[in-house]
């Protein structure tokens, strides 16, 4: 029995930043942005967006473009690395908010839960779901992914910025791809971008306030959490290359195969942080996979590294990318990195230009490499169902995008430093958030949200 994805949809956050605006704002040269990374525009959340809200809008579009009976949906399962609360999971929030729309006890007996492993935590809850179909063919499951990717002003993550969610249907007999038995994985624990908890103390906290009682109950120190993460951007490069390729090393052993494996892929779907990662990160496993062995494994580590970059310059290896690459990479230039999202944006992309150029793929193999920082990877592939098209009719994925606002630097900063307060483009059918309980102590922090018609 076939299991895999049987219907797709998407929210982005439809406002963005043309990327040379950022780049003469921060004084980069636009060239590094536009054709060294392939960026062009950065999405990035209005005031009444967040994660929940991203998740709520593309579950809200999957259940109703696709018709879905909710009866029939035993899982929702969140891959995000965005979660707002350490205990209250985003898919209780999204459970709230379907039951709002769609009726009280519509989805009473859906188990829900969130899985946070960085920007793999979505493949993780894929991979679990088609699990439980493969157990359970009647049933039926839903995956969502959703995620605000936020770095610190002036920082070197800055330029990879953008939100918004990607909602998966799993089931038997999938219309769009089905996944193979195999998926291998490559894990070491490593610190190349994390989001800890940092402590402030009592005293920091307290200065600017009238000594009011309910502070007399705070800990000499508190862990406060921020959006933006911790990396080193070079070393998580270092770490993205060294998983995946182990990863598609011990996929090769899975399959006992000494083929070239990316030559069996129609297409290659990878994380994207920003669109050019995949072919910049791509270029070793191309060169140690060759029938041709373009590198040896054991060369010296200065040559390696040197030979490596002389395989991305090579006209192979340019036509290597625009066929079996390009696809996955226009979306992501449009919208910046989705984490949980972006590897299942890279699918849409890839199949929603194929759809728009008219081309059939039903049959062909795509390979997946997964990548999430802390770090791991997976490696699985799937190929394309004969109903991939009349699933994708809804989609409209670069219409969609074409209709992005563009806002202009001042109103980029003020969002980011959350001074802005009201919504720069007026929403209308979708989930807003509404507002954030600031009454001290009941219900502290608890976020309301609201679908306008
Ligand atoms: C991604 C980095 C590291 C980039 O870092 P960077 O220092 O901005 O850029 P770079 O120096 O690595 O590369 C610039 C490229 O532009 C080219 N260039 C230069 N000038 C020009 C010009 N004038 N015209 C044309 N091209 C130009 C230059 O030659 C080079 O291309 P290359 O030759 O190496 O292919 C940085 O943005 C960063 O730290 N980002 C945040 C972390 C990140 O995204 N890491 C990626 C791997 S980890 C990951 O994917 C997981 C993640 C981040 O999504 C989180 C999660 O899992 O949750």
């Amino acid at each position: 029995m076939k299991t895999g994805i049987d219907a797709i949809s998407f929210d982005v956050a439809n406002i963005h930043l043309p990327i040379k605006t950022l780049a003469i704002a921060r004084n980069i040269e636009p060239e590094k942005l536009e054709k060294g990374l392939g960026l062009l525009k950065m999405t990035f959340p209005d005031v009444h967006q967040d994660a929940v809200v991203f998740g709520a809008n593309a579950l809200t579009k999957l259940i109703i473009e696709n018709k879905i009976d909710l009866k029939e949906i035993s899982r929702i399962y969140v891959g995000t690395e965005s979660g707002i609360d350490s205990s209250k999971p985003i898919a209780s929030y999204l459970i709230s908010l379907m039951e709002q729309k769609f009726g009280e006890d519509a989805l009473a007996e859906c188990d829900v839960v969130d899985f946070t492993f960085a920007c793999i935590g979505g493949v993780d809850a894929l991979q679990n779901c088609l699990d439980f179909v493969k157990l359970n063919p009647t049933k039926k499951a839903i995956v969502v992914t959703s995620d605000f990717a936020k770095y610190d002003l002036n920082s070197g993550g800055e330029y990879t910025q953008g939100a918004g969610a990607v909602a998966m249907l799993i089931a038997a007999n999938p219309k769009i791809i089905a996944f193979d038995e195999n998926w291998a994985t490559s894990t070491k624990g490593v610190f190349d971008f994390f989001k800890p908890y940092r402590t402030i103390s009592k005293e920091e906290i307290t200065k600017n306030t009238n000594n009011d009682s309910w502070f007399d109950n705070l800990e000499a120190e508190i862990e406060i959490h921020k959006d933006q993460p911790v990396f080193d951007g070079q070393y998580s490069n270092q770490c993205y290359m060294d998983r995946t390729r182990n990863a598609y090393f011990s996929f090769k052993k899975l399959k006992n195969t000494t083929e070239t494996l990316y030559k069996t892929w129609h297409s290659i779907i990878m994380h994207l942080p920003y669109s050019f990662q995949g072919r910049r990160m791509l270029s070793e496993i191309y060169a140690l996979d060759s029938a041709e062995k373009i590198i040896a494994d054991d060369i010296a580590p200065a040559d390696y590294q040197t030979k490596i970059k002389e395989v991305t310059k090579s006209d192979d290896y340019r036509s290597f990318v625009t066929e079996k690459l390009q696809p996955a990479e226009l979306a992501s230039s449009l919208i910046g990195n989705l984490y949980t999202g972006s590897i299942f944006m890279g699918l849409l992309s890839t199949l929603a230009q194929f759809y728009d150029t008219n081309k059939e793929v039903a049959g062909t193999k795509f390979g997946f490499l997964a990548y999430g920082s802390g770090s791991k990877s997976k490696v699985f592939e799937g190929t394309i169902q004969p109903e991939w098209k009349s699933a994708l009719e809804n989609v409209k994925l670069f219409e969609n995008l074409a209709e992005s606002v563009e806002i202009d630097f001042n109103t980029y900063e003020s969002l980011h430093k959350k001074e802005q307060k009201q919504s720069v483009r007026t929403p209308k059918n979708e989930w807003v958030l509404d507002r954030i309980e600031k009454e001290i102590p009941v219900l502290i922090g608890a976020r309301y949200y609201k679908w306008v018609d």
